[in-house]
């Protein structure tokens, strides 16, 4: 489906979209007004319809929009129709509990591998894949057609890490090494800081506390 030019404000929304008509299909509800979307979501219904709007609509007609069709047509927007081969460089941490974490499978998010440069971690077990040394990332993303790098590394090697992916030809990384990454604009990189939702939280408590004060 076309989609060049939509803000990442709606792009940002799709996955929120996508989360609450999964779970009203599994309740087995069929259709859902913008209102009612517009309750369980707290977005008001004339943004939905407007970011809707952006695709075409999904032909909302009489009552409301059918659940099932715009769940798929959501996910398929989101590139969730297809499997995506994704490895972990960096088996620390993060990278461990990211690994461990069984719920991307079910969206079609297929961990394939976990790299690390660390010898002393090398064949241990994660889950069920073994950590790999780093000289075999090339190889292993070719044969195993990788198209996503999840980089939770140390800063001060993420960007050198990062061009070493471009170059074998990954198209996506999903970067949580606190550094901005230099790669061509083919590649798309998904930047993730924890730390800024804690601070958009420490915000909304003292504008709370300023505005109760007062
Ligand atoms: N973005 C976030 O919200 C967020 C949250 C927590 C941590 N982090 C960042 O994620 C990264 C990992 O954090 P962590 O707590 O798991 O650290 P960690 O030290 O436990 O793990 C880092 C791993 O990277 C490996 N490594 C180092 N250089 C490498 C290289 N050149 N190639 C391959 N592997 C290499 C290390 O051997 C280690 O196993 C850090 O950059 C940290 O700042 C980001």
């Amino acid at each position: 489906m076309e989609n060049k030019g939509i803000s990442q404000a709606v792009i940002g929304r799709l996955p929120r979209y996508f989360r609450y008509l999964g779970e009203l299909k599994d309740q087995g509800i069929e259709r859902v007004s913008s209102q009612e979307l517009s309750d369980i979501m707290k977005v008001t219904a004339s943004q939905i319809r407007q970011d809707f709007n952006n695709f075409g609509g999904f032909g909302q007609q009489g009552y409301g929009y059918k659940v099932e069709y715009l769940y798929g047509e959501i996910g398929k927007i989101l590139g969730l129709d297809q499997t995506h081969n994704l490895i972990i460089i960096g088996a620390g941490n993060l990278g461990q509990a990211l690994a461990n974490y069984m719920n991307f499978e079910r969206r079609g998010f297929l961990f394939r591998g976990i790299f690390d440069n660390n010898p002393a971690l090398y064949g241990r077990r994660i889950r069920d894949m073994e950590v790999l040394p780093m000289k075999e990332l090339s190889s292993f993303v070719r044969e195993n057609a990788i198209d996503i790098a999840v980089l939770t590394i140390p800063k001060n090697c993420a960007v050198e890490v990062a061009e070493e992916l471009v170059k074998e030809g990954i198209r996506g990384i999903w970067n949580f090494a606190h550094v901005d990454l230099n790669v061509p604009p083919d590649v798309q990189v998904e930047n993730v800081h924890l730390s800024d939702s804690l601070m958009k939280l420490t915000y909304n408590i003292n504008r709370y506390e300023t505005h109760y004060d007062a």
